[in-house]
């Protein structure tokens, strides 16, 4: 996909400017309560009429100030999912699915429905109400909506922050097996930058109605290090755990890895604090913690008075933040050997 926004909006004590060009599948819109994003999403989907300006998607001009132009949200077939369900609650399972797919024009339905379903492993509740599903449950009907309307554009805006933790984290790959099997692209828009790094490739950051910088999510994060109470946050794809004594090793890459988490068969996500990487330059003889990775410095990267350093070891890449001095004490350098030590208990589950 191509959007280009170019547009203003003010209320009486707000005013939005956004002045930038996207291409790809997966963007996101990061930024904190407040900044912007829902004027911005509604200006895009045609529910809030910007006070001048043009967006432009895929060369078609859905707004122009300049020419009087604003297609209406119907016919921009732009496809939502809010933070809410929404759904119609007298409607079964199958009848809001099919709610969009009715109403969009036989030649712009690409969408399978049996393929949808399939994906996002609704199947089993296709004619029951919709009132007694759980959360998640909800929120996968909502995106099967919203994708069986054949959008060429899907908005997600902060679709996954009404559901609790292990919830928001188990409907991500959902969210993009769906986009990727029928090739959707997507604007994802949310505050949470371990959401943001999940599910966008680059990042447009708003504050308080201003676009401040265009990156890509892991660089965001990683620019946020010693600037954040909660560090940089690895994420890592842990397999096959086996209960070891009190604890459970799990295959990263072509390391082990003890944690105190029991997790599902097959894969689970986990996150790990740069906070809570302990480094040593020689291999420590006797230590507490469980796990002793032995790594490369291969990047270096400083955030105020903190050096953040990018580890690779046979598992993959882990970010660990220390002292600017602590670093050169140790002499810190790219290429650099270190040992890296990570409690068992510092692994925290995602979902
Ligand atoms: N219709 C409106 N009339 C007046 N002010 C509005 C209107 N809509 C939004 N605002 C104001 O614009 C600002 C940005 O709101 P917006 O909802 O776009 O932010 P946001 O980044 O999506 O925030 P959140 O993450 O909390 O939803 C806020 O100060 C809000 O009060």
């Amino acid at each position: 996909m191509e959007l280009q926004v170019q547009v203003s909006k003010r209320y009486d004590d707000f005013s939005l400017e956004a002045d930038f060009a996207v291409a790809g599948e997966r963007f996101g819109i990061f930024g904190d309560s407040g900044s912007g994003k829902s004027t911005l999403v509604g200006m895009l989907t045609g529910l809030v009429t910007p006070d001048r300006g043009e967006i432009v998607f895929n060369g078609e001009p859905l707004f122009s100030s300049r020419q009087r132009l604003n297609i209406p949200p119907e016919r921009r077939r732009i496809g939502m999912v809010f933070q809410h369900p929404h759904l119609f609650p007298h409607l079964s399972v199958r009848s809001n699915l099919l709610y969009g797919f009715k109403r969009c024009a036989p030649e712009y339905r690409r969408v399978d429905f049996a393929a949808l379903v399939e994906v996002l492993k609704i199947g089993h509740l296709l004619d029951r109400g919709v009132t007694n599903l759980s959360g998640g449950e909800k929120q996968r009907v909502a995106i099967g909506r919203a994708v069986l309307s054949n959008p060429r554009l899907l908005l997600m805006d902060e679709p996954l922050s009404a559901l609790d933790d292990s919830l928001r984290f188990q409907i991500i790959p959902y969210l993009k097996n769906v986009c990727e099997n029928f090739g959707i692209p997507y604007l994802f828009i949310s505050h949470s930058l371990v959401e943001m790094r999940l599910m966008a490739e680059r990042v447009i950051v708003f504050e308080r109605g201003r676009q401040v910088e265009e990156t890509e999510a892991e660089e965001l994060a990683r620019g946020r290090i010693g600037t954040s109470p909660v560090g940089y946050i690895n994420l890592l794809r842990l397999r096959e755990p086996v209960p070891q004594n009190s604890l459970y090793a799990y295959r990263w890459g072509d390391l082990r890895l003890l944690l105190t988490a029991p997790g599902g068969a097959g894969e689970s996500m986990f996150e790990l604090s740069s906070k809570d990487l302990i480094l040593f330059k020689k291999h420590p003889e006797a230590i507490s913690a469980r796990n002793l990775l032995e790594c490369t410095v291969s990047s270096l990267f400083t955030s105020g008075n903190k050096v953040g350093l990018e580890l690779t070891s046979a598992g993959g890449v882990l970010v660990a933040e220390i002292a600017g001095d602590t670093a050169r004490e140790m002499e810190i350098a790219i290429g650099s050997k270190v040992f890296a030590a990570i409690k068992a208990s510092a692994f925290r589950p995602l979902g």
